[in-house]
């Protein structure tokens, strides 16, 4: 089957220090891949290469089978969704406005409204905070907020960043039943990024393990559990060996 999208020999260096030393990874479509590893690791700039934010040294990311060129990188953008580390939600704009921001343009004040009220409420948000700013929000409401806007758009794929930093772990787990109920429902590819294990078993259909630039290990949840790998198995329960 044609990978949804692969990162094919990436390799990214800055000022000498090798980060990624030729990332192979590809998530199939429909599938929700989690990216494990120590921080430093190279989480971030994988994401960036392959979102176009960073530029690779060489390799490519190819995108339902055929390489990211600059015309294919803008529908690329425009059929993926990202719920961003802190939110990321536009203070100066509502919440609703927020939620709809690339829809506003296409569909107009009034349906783009109706479509975030929709989204708001699949995040389990009420109409009451569609009208309301950013900075009413509580750090998990704003966090749904995100969610909402990233599936506004009803992606193909999305891109989850760390998405239970800063919540408390009751938050937390709503978060990653949402993304796990919302990923399956909607049938998108979704490719997530985190330290926390609870994440990785919540949302987790494979686990990458990015560890020495390279994805050093990948398997299911069950399979992560029983790695005799130590990077894996260290990684996992949260062994220092120092
Ligand atoms: N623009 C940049 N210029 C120089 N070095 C960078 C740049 N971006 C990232 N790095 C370096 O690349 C390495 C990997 O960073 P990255 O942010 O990808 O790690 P990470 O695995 O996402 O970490 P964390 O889990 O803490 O977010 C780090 O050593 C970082 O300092």
């Amino acid at each position: 089957m044609t990978a949804a999208l692969e990162a094919r020999d990436l390799r990214k260096s800055f000022d000498g220090q090798t980060v990624l030393d030729g990332v192979n990874l590809a998530v199939a479509p429909g599938e929700s891949l989690v990216v494990i590893g120590q921080s430093g690791t190279g989480k971030s700039v994988l994401l960036k290469c392959i979102l176009g934010l960073e530029v690779p040294d060489s390799g490519q990311t190819l995108w339902e089978g055929a390489p990211l060129t600059r015309t294919s990188r803008a529908r690329f953008l425009d059929s993926f969704g990202m719920l961003f580390q802190g939110a990321a939600l536009f203070d100066s704009l509502t919440v609703w406005q927020n939620v709809a921001f690339r829809l506003r343009k296409t569909l107009g004040e009034q349906a783009a409204r109706r479509v975030a009220v929709e989204k708001l409420a699949r995040v389990g948000l009420g109409p009451e905070v569609a009208d309301l700013f950013p900075a009413a929000l509580s750090g998990g409401m704003a966090k749904r907020a995100g969610l909402a806007r990233a599936i506004a758009a009803d992606p193909k794929i999305i891109f989850f960043d760390e998405p239970t930093t800063g919540l408390d772990p009751i938050r937390a787990a709503r978060i990653n039943t949402l993304i796990r109920d919302i990923v399956t429902e909607t049938g998108a590819t979704a490719i997530t990024i985190t330290h926390d294990m609870t994440t990785v078993r919540s949302v987790a259909d494979r686990v990458a393990m990015l560890s020495g630039g390279r994805v050093h290990w990948q398997g299911d949840v069950a399979q992560m559990d029983a790695a005799t790998d130590r990077h894996v198995h260290d990684f996992i329960r949260g062994i220092w060996r120092g």
